[in-house]
């Protein structure tokens, strides 16, 4: 995971427009009398993660957020939600607890995982598709948090059913109430019996992929290429990771003279589980309870960052050295430039480039926090911009990485939302792009020098295929196979290195060396 995720403000401009009158409406349009009164008034009947979960589900759906916010800023965040509930639904509940915090979180990402075959299940329950197509945004909301507790939660199905109700009737109107109660019902007998209305695979590939789709909650373009890629076995054993709980990974900051062991240490101490890697040395692996070390303070005092092994094993693959100079083209929010200057103990230059100055100044701010910021140079640019920097700069650098943008398909259990925001046409898009920003980098290299191109993506248009048209466009440069850098299992046949879920139980990542000719023009 790339950086702080941090809950961007939903506009007014961005709720949802209803056709129906309710509170949510009344909520975001001028004051109403009714709505100031209610709003003075705390509503004790309501479980308040479900209020949370509501609101932050609608904020997802309509503003492209990340599902998987994590709430690193204790007890004011919490604050922040209510203040959300207040201003959305209309009425206040009780602050959140880091229990109701957790399940917040959990709810958010798991309805947003399974919103396909949510969203099947909810329309095959209603009386006619209509009633589906015209429903209130927030009411699918909250029938999306019924059925998913109910089904993935294996929660108490009357005492969910009770409280999804409830919550129904206050944020909307008695007769959401009735809606949410009808379809759960109906929901409970089915599975009850054993016979949810699930569509069989059969059929053409399209009409399988359609079923696979909905079964498993991913988009049908996603499910006919993984199938043509990697087989239908695999395709669903992947679907199948993405829909799992992600674990996190660790990294501690040698810089700040943190440790493996004093992170192991602080853990058992706050009675998290985790596991050591196994593949870095610095990395520990934390299945639950991410939330009590981020309360803990170990990320805001900069001893440690959230980052995964995949993504510190392409670092490996730079192997970047004390007195080098790097350039990071596509840097931002930092991840890998704050673990490489770490590891150049201060002396060296990185310069990061990105096109994002708001991602750069994250990775600004995190540099400090993390007191590698005497190594780093920021430079906010577009890469393909920077045709001189060679010209104007007279150290050349020893390595260039490219740690390109592209579709994250390999870290689809950690970015819930991320499958619904993709579509096909994208990936054609991302290709050029990665296209002009390997032509780009390549003009930074220096004769012997080293260009590390990496992705978190599985897919092989945007990996293998990128690196093979790049080394046909560029004769002076060859692949460098990154075996001496990162265990064994992680080398392709080609000598690259690449993660992948299915295999290692890791984010899917990939990255390719590749060395200039020493004859080469500069
Ligand atoms: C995969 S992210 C990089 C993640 C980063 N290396 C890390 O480890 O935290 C890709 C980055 O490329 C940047 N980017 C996209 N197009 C760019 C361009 N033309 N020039 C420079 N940066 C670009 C995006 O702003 C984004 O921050």
């Amino acid at each position: 995971m790339e950086g702080t995720l941090s809950l961007p403000s939903l506009p007014p401009s961005t709720l949802p427009r209803r056709r129906h009158s309710s509170r949510l409406t009344c909520a975001v349009g001028p004051p109403r009398p009714t709505l100031h009164r209610v709003t003075q008034n705390l509503n004790p009947t309501i479980s308040p993660h479900r209020a949370v979960a509501a609101v932050r589900l609608l904020r997802v759906e309509q503003g492209g957020a990340f599902a998987d916010l994590l709430n690193d800023k204790g007890k004011g965040s919490a604050e922040n939600e209510m203040g959300y509930v207040e201003r959305t639904l209309g009425f206040r509940t009780r602050d959140l607890d880091g229990r109701d915090m957790r399940l917040v979180t959990d709810i958010v990402g798991g309805t947003v995982r399974w919103k396909r075959y949510l969203d099947h299940l909810i329309m095959s329950l209603c009386h006619h598709e209509r009633m589906y197509q015209d429903m209130e945004p927030l009411l699918l909301q909250i029938l999306r948090i019924g059925l998913y507790e109910i089904l993935k939660l294996d929660m108490p199905p009357y005492a969910v059913l009770d409280e999804n109700v409830e919550l129904a009737k206050v944020a909307l109107r008695p007769g959401a109430g009735n809606m949410v109660n009808g379809i759960l019902r109906k929901l409970v007998l089915l599975k009850e019996k054993d016979s949810l209305p699930l569509p069989k695979v059969e059929g053409d590939d399209r009409a399988q992929a359609r079923a696979l789709g909905i079964i498993h909650s991913h988009p049908v373009w996603m499910v006919r290429r993984w199938r043509r890629q990697f087989g239908c076995e695999d395709a669903v054993r992947l679907m199948k990771w993405n829909n799992t709980e992600p674990s996190f990974s660790i990294r501690v900051n040698s810089r700040k003279g943190f440790t493996r062991t004093d992170l192991i240490l602080q853990l058992e101490k706050l009675k998290v589980p985790y596991e050591i890697s196994l593949h870095m040395e610095d990395f520990v692996r934390v299945t639950t309870g991410l939330q009590i070390v981020i309360q803990a303070g170990l990320l805001r005092d900069g001893l440690c960052s959230i980052q995964d092994e995949s993504a510190g094993l392409v670092v490996s693959t730079v192997d970047p050295q004390p007195g080098e100079t790097i350039i990071d083209c596509c840097a931002a929010p930092g991840g890998k430039t704050h673990y490489m200057a770490s590891q150049m103990s201060g002396q060296g230059t990185i310069y990061a480039i990105d096109i994002n100055k708001g991602r750069l100044r994250i990775l600004e701010e995190t540099a400090r926090l993390h007191q590698v910021d005497d190594v780093i140079t920021a430079i906010h640019s577009d890469l393909r911009d920077l045709h001189d920097f060679a010209e104007r700069n007279s150290t050349k650098p020893d390595k260039v990485l490219l740690d390109a943008p592209c579709s994250g398909l390999g870290v689809l259990s950690k970015r819930a939302d991320l499958r619904w925001n993709r579509r096909l046409e994208d990936l054609e898009e991302l290709k050029d792009l990665q296209d002009e920003l390997l032509d780009s980098a390549a003009k930074l290299v220096k004769p012997g020098g080293l260009l590390v191109y990496s992705t978190c993506s599985i897919d092989p248009e945007e990996n293998e295929e990128r690196v093979e048209a790049f080394l046909l466009r560029h004769l002076d440069f060859v692949i460098d196979p990154v075996d001496r850098y990162v265990p064994c299992a992680f080398v392709t046949t080609k000598g690259f290195f690449s993660s992948n879920p299915l295999k290692h139980s890791l984010d899917g990542a990939f990255a390719a060396r590749l060395i200039r000719s020493p004859d080469a023009k500069q």
